[in-house]
């Protein structure tokens, strides 16, 4: 026999009831803050060519010539700086918007399987959608975790997921969440971070929203990312009620000497101090987890940034992490994308069970 050319199948059961499984995918983060584990980590992550496009051959003789020997050991400090007893900001936070979306589903009576995984690292993409699989989800929807799309983190999500179904025999009805960027639900669970700081913190004098970049060109190229988060971040001024002199919009964590997207965090920062500003306040709504970026970028290469060039208070506001406006935006998003697959209450499996028994009796009467 040769080998087959797709991976097993659970055993196919006649009859049972499409079940819906949802998979938050994040972007993925080292398994320790040592050199070799980020070294592996962005070995896997920046081979991706969404996320660098420049060509191939290259690019590859950079990664491995250069950056490969000099960036992990640099990176593995900073992830150090940051890291917790249950692990990196990122996988405790993902996994447990996953585990409170589970059961703010499950509070509603609804019947659905959520899983997590990382695009990069573990874990990953293709083994949690096999494990969806044999738990019966005939239905996924993969949500990324990212509210403005772009071609280098969402893209590369689907990228994935669709990897993984060259693999299959028997494929499940597959849905995907584009972007999110101007739900309100989100937009809502922005502004009640925020509003909740204020009221523990008070208000400072301006505050910023720094997004994640991406190089300017892909702007030029089509690639909506840049528009998004000038939306999230006007919709969330207007939210705020703040006028566009107390808060602006700016773009974080470039990487290597191309133009990124405009204006850059560490010169607004700077800028901000120059202009009078004393007390700072920064809010990443891109970011729905906390991680290296918002931890260490921000909260602390970032404050210094600011305090060094004349401000005097500087405060970084969480992510949206487990926030339950967010956990909520979660189910309004999964909701709405469900639309159209009937998704079983509690009630329902009872029913179609005494159905079916009433339906095999009913057979079983007539042969009698
Ligand atoms: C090389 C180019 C990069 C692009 C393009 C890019 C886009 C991009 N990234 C995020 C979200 C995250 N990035 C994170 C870390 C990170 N990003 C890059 C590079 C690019 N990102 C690197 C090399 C790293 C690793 C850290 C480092 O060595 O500096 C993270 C945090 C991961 C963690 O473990 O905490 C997130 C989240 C978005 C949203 C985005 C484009 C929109
Ligand atoms: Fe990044
Ligand atoms: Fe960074």
């Amino acid at each position: 026999m040769p080998t087959p050319r797709y991976a097993p199948e659970p055993p196919y059961r006649h009859g049972s009831a499409p079940r819906i499984g949802v998979l938050l995918v994040n972007l993925g983060t080292p398994d320790a803050p040592r050199t070799a584990e980020v070294r592996r980590y962005l070995a896997e992550f920046l081979s991706d060519p969404r996320v660098v496009e420049i060509p191939r051959a290259i690019w590859l003789a950079i990664l491995h010539g250069i950056i490969l020997r000099v960036r992990p050991a640099k990176s593995a400090a900073k992830y150090a700086s940051v890291w917790t007893a249950e692990g990196s900001p990122l996988a405790v936070w993902t996994r447990r918007q996953a585990t409170m979306l589970q059961g703010y589903l499950g509070e509603r009576g609804l019947q659905v399987t959520v899983a997590h995984a990382m695009r990069y690292g573990q874990p990953a993409v293709a083994a949690t959608l096999d494990q969806l699989k044999q738990a019966g989800c005939d239905r996924i929807l993969v949500l990324p975790m990212y509210p403005q799309y772009s071609g280098t983190t969402t893209a590369s999500v689907w990228d994935a997921v669709a990897a993984w179904s060259l693999k299959q025999r028997n494929l499940p009805e597959l849905r995907f969440v584009k972007q999110h960027h101007d739900e309100p639900s989100y937009i809502d669970a922005l502004a009640r971070r925020v509003e909740d700081f204020w009221a523990r913190e008070g208000r400072g004098d301006h505050l910023l929203l720094s997004f994640h970049g991406v190089p300017e060109r892909t702007l030029h190229l089509g690639d909506p990312y840049h528009c998004q988060c000038l939306k999230t971040g006007r919709l969330l001024r207007e939210r705020l009620g703040l006028s566009e002199q107390n808060l602006s919009v700016s773009f974080q964590s470039r990487f290597g000497k191309a133009k990124w997207l405009e204006p850059y965090t560490e010169a607004t920062l700077k800028g901000l101090a120059k202009r009078g500003v004393k007390h700072l306040q920064v809010f990443c709504p891109g970011f729905p987890a906390d991680c290296l970026e918002t931890l260490e970028e921000i909260a602390i290469e970032g404050r210094e940034l600011f305090l060094h060039a004349g401000g005097q208070r500087f405060e970084h506001i969480p992510c949206l992490n487990d926030h339950p406006a967010w956990i909520q935006s979660l189910v309004a998003i999964v909701q709405r994308h469900t639309g159209g697959w009937p998704v079983m209450r509690d009630e329902q499996p009872r029913a179609a069970e005494l159905e079916s028994q009433r339906l095999r009796a009913l057979a079983l009467g007539a042969k009698t």
